[in-house]
């Protein structure tokens, strides 16, 4: 089944309340809400526009009927470069962060690490969540990933905190599930997912067990309460706003009082030798996923900063167009580590193809470190004028709004309105709350950078860059290429 948005918001509205602003309880129709549930509506729309089927849908492997791609285990090298094209298209139409990747990347790390257990420990956690995706591919559920917890002390274990709640823990194994405590932080979408998939975030050691869990709830589960941050352009999300200004996000801390989960929706419990491992494949999923959201942030910045050259008439300038070849770099290096990900990826015993770890880690490296430079550019080309310009009312009322139409023309070929639209569009962009929003979530969605190097120096094959030295200078006799012969001819078969 593939559900229409208007099918979606009726679900969404009929969930019990239980998410909070401001201190507040609101229902999920709450308008603050809406900007973010206008994006999951793209997605939504996607799988039901003809031209893009295929795409934005995908045939389970559970149920064997079309469902949408965010549902979808990757099955082939295909399959991941089709998510990666349905992120940049649904994020460049979103203005930004397409909201639907995390829980995607989660249902596919769960697959994996289920079947992983279940070979090392004759656990049954694969098939209870093939059971669980598969009312998940007929419903045609949206899941968000809840992996941050609020970790309290840094330099603590989980076991070692003061608080037990700062992870995210089980507090009671029963016959029929299990009861959980503990905060979840930075949870996007959480406020108007119908799921809430939940892993942990780090590697732990065996006073850590109770701390090895993995479940889903429905997004109003009793006893859990979403604590709500809403973020988007609302002094500028009136009748007729430009697009831009429609979309929103919000976060959540999701705070588990004691919520009791049924065994059938339970993936780990006290594996803690598993943990590092779900951990990381949910992560480098997800920098995969930003192979594909960050090129189109990049696209945006890029767009955004060639309207501000044309509107200042500086479009010809040889340092305009060299700062702009910066954006081409970064966003299109971004997106064909993403396409090498997916063609250097493997198959796993679940049946699901999982990216490279290498190239995921190195192209959400480079967009992290990235970030802060784009927007640079972006405030460079367009100067002062996004945190200085005076409010949209000055240009339609009072005394000065006829000279104002005059103060806003730099480029005598542009209109007033155009001009109006391109500095207004610029000041949402490079200096909103939305802005700071995809800044930082540029440097710390999918791990702080700092993980994306443990996991490279971790993964990355040192050694044979050695030996490969060695051979260059004389010590050794002769250069071992057999590693770079299989992969080739594994490639030559997976294209
Ligand atoms: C906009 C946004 C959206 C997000 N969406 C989601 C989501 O949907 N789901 C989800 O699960 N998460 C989400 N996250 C959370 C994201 O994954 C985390 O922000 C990220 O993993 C970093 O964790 P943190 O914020 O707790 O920072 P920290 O981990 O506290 O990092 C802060 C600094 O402390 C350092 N540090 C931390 N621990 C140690 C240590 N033991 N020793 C030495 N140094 C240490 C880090 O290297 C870093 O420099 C989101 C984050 C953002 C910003």
């Amino acid at each position: 089944m593939l559900r229409t948005k208007e099918q979606y918001h009726e679900d969404l509205f009929a969930m019990r309340p239980n998410i909070f602003i401001g201190g507040k309880p609101v229902g999920r129709d709450d308008p603050r809400l809406r900007p973010g549930i206008n994006v999951l509506d793209i997605t939504f729309d996607l799988a039901q526009t003809p031209e893009w089927k295929g795409l934005a849908t995908a045939v389970s492997t559970v149920t064997g009927a079309e469902i949408n791609r965010w549902a979808h285990l990757p099955q082939n090298p295909q399959d991941l470069l089709q998510k990666q094209k349905l992120i940049r298209l649904g994020a460049r139409r979103a203005g930004g962060c397409i909201q639907r990747c995390m829980g995607h990347d989660a249902i596919n790390a769960l697959a994996i690490c289920t079947r992983e257990m279940d070979d090392a420990n004759g656990t049954e956690y694969h098939r209870r969540f093939l059971d669980y995706l598969k009312v998940y591919h007929e419903k045609d559920l949206d899941g968000c990933c809840a992996q941050t917890d609020s970790k309290g002390d840094r330099m603590k274990r989980p076991s070692e905190q003061s608080d037990p709640d700062a992870y995210l823990h089980i507090k009671e194994e029963r016959e029929d599930g299990i009861v959980v405590s503990g905060f979840k932080m930075s949870i996007t979408q959480a406020a108007y997912a119908d799921e809430i998939i939940v892993l942990p975030t780090r590697a732990l050691i065996a006073s850590d067990r109770n701390y090895a869990v993995a479940f889903a709830v429905p997004g109003d589960a009793e006893g859990m309460s979403l604590i709500t941050r809403p973020v988007w352009l609302r002094e500028n999300d009136k009748e007729g706003a430009a697009p831009f200004c429609t979309y929103g996000v919000s976060d959540c801390v999701v705070f588990f009082d004691n919520v009791f989960v049924p065994k059938e929706r339970v993936f780990m419990c006290g594996e803690w030798q598993f943990g590092r491992r779900l951990a990381l494949l949910f992560a480098d999923s997800h920098r995969h996923s930003y192979s594909g959201c960050k090129p189109a942030v990049s696209d945006i910045l890029c767009g955004t900063t060639c309207l501000a050259a044309e509107a200042n008439n500086i479009a010809n300038a040889s340092h305009v167009k060299e700062k702009l070849s910066e954006f081409a770099g970064a966003a299109e290096l971004a997106f064909a580590a993403g396409v090498a990900a997916a063609v250097y990826g493997k198959k796993t015993d679940s049946g699901v193809f999982f990216p490279n770890e290498i190239y995921a880690n190195v192209g959400r490296r480079l967009t992290g470190e990235m970030i802060y430079h784009e927007y640079n550019i972006l405030t460079e080309i367009a100067g002062g004028i996004s945190v200085t310009m005076p409010f949209d009312e000055d240009f339609e009322q009072g005394k000065n709004a006829e000279a104002m139409k005059r103060f806003i023309i730099r480029n005598p070929n542009l209109s007033v309105e155009d001009s109006l639209k391109i500095w207004q569009l610029v000041e949402h962009i490079g200096a909103s709350s939305m802005a700071s929003w995809y800044k930082i979530a540029g440097v710390h969605g999918g791990g702080s950078p700092i993980m994306e190097t443990i996991a490279l120096n971790l993964g990355y094959d040192f050694e044979d860059k050695k030996r490969l030295a060695r051979y260059l200078a004389g010590i050794d006799n002769d250069l071992d290429d057999s590693k770079m012969r299989d992969q080739i001819a594994k490639i030559d078969t997976q294209i």
